[in-house]
């Protein structure tokens, strides 16, 4: 985004551990700390309550704009404010080819995140979606609380909070929907000709070790 002022919200439980790095002009790190979870899944869901919480608390404030992304990637060629809309989601690489049948929707009607065979238009990645503040606000605000509403139910999406962004933009059209240039996986997928750009791309790791501590 170069030309343009940019924040990088770093949340984490080890603000101590965040590196200093030095920054053009117009960019600064703030760091957030947030309060742990044993599971993964509860670290990756309540990403949703965070964000809504300081949405009120300060991002209002601060930013136009909110991209919000896993932390588990790099950025690897051009991302700039072409991807900003006041609501956008990002094509999951795994699915962009497939039909709706192959989406992993959670398909429980139990959950609120369920949605129906014969509805869906895309599978969205949960790690790069974004918009206006008041948007992604709104967005985070409802996944929280369909999570919430699954957890006295006793019950948890296929996919977590991306099953829960999934529906969310069912319902709610985003207004930019990018290609899976902006989320990318080379040691799980082939790189298709027709992406010339791999813009932002997952860092290996080794999940069995991160995720079964
Ligand atoms: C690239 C992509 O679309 N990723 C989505 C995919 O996860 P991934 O398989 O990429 O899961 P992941 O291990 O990257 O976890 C999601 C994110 O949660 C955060 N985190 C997780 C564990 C931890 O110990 N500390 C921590 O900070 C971090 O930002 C991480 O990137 O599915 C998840 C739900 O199942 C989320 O929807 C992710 O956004
Ligand atoms: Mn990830």
């Amino acid at each position: 985004m170069v030309g343009h002022k940019v924040n990088y919200y770093v949340f984490t439980d080890q603000p101590a551990n965040v590196p200093q790095i030095p920054l053009q002009e117009g960019r600064q790190v703030v760091v957030l700390e947030v309060r742990n979870y044993k599971r993964w899944q509860d670290i990756s869901m309540h990403r949703m309550e965070t964000i809504s919480n300081f949405s009120q608390q300060r991002f209002l404030r601060e930013v136009h704009y909110l991209v919000c992304l896993d932390v588990d990637m790099k950025f690897s060629d051009h991302v700039g404010v072409e991807i900003l809309a006041p609501l956008f989601g990002t094509l999951h690489p795994g699915f962009y080819r497939g039909d709706r049948q192959s989406f992993t929707y959670e398909r429980r009607p139990l959950s609120q995140a369920y949605i129906p065979r014969d509805e869906g238009d895309f599978y969205y990645a949960g790690g790069f979606f974004g918009g206006s503040v008041p948007e992604v606000y709104r967005l985070t605000m409802a996944c929280h609380q369909a999570m919430m509403a699954d957890q006295a139910n006793g019950i948890e999406a296929v996919w977590h909070d991306e099953s829960h962004l999934n529906r969310y933009l069912l319902y709610h059209k985003p207004s930019k929907v990018l290609s899976p240039e902006y989320l990318w996986d080379e040691h799980m997928l082939r790189r298709p000709p027709l992406l010339r750009k791999l813009r932002y791309v997952a860092v290996p790791k080794n999940h069995a070790e991160i995720r079964n501590r």
